[in-house]
């Protein structure tokens, strides 16, 4: 795992993509926040239980960026998460590229006082996988057949 991260550009990201044998690497939250358009609706795939995922648009790639929401709540979920997906590499299991887990102090007022209050995000980077979840296929084919037997 390549612990350095600031210099990784969205062309590093498309070339890992090229490469089966790059290794996930830690990603720059800048990174991220620029091929997601700043985690525009727009870029908005869809929502799980835990976070929600955009699409990473790169120059002529696209990858999936997981953002998990009450980072606080779920560190250690997280932090488990990247430790399994460190360890598998499998044709069937969608290909992990990198994470970021950013830390970052901000001034926030609370109860009439200011606070420095830690910001967290922590992220998630996959291949983009494009026919949509096993769901909407199962549930989109159950009713083509609904339409054409009816
Ligand atoms: N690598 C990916 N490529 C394309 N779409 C993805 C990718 N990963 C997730 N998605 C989409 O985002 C949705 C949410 O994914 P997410 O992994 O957060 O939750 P989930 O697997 O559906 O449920 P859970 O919260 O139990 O993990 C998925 O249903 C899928 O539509």
């Amino acid at each position: 795992m390549d612990r350095r991260s600031s210099g990784i550009t969205p062309r590093d990201l498309e070339c890992m993509l090229c490469d089966e044998t790059a290794e996930p690497k830690t990603l720059p939250l800048s990174l991220l926040e620029e091929i997601t358009g700043d985690f525009s609706d727009e870029q908005e795939i869809g929502r799980g239980g835990f976070a929600v995922v955009y699409k990473g648009k790169l120059e002529n790639r696209t990858v999936a960026v997981k953002r998990m929401s009450n980072t606080y709540m779920y560190e250690k979920e997280f932090q488990r998460e990247v430790e399994c997906l460190m360890m598998v590499k499998h044709k069937n299991v969608v290909r992990f590229l990198g994470y970021c887990a950013d830390t970052q102090g901000s001034m926030e007022k609370y109860d009439g006082k200011f606070v420095m209050a830690d910001v967290q995000q922590r992220l998630l980077c996959f291949e983009y996988l494009p026919k949509g979840s096993l769901h909407e296929y199962i549930t989109g084919r159950i009713m083509y057949y609904v339409l054409v037997l009816f």
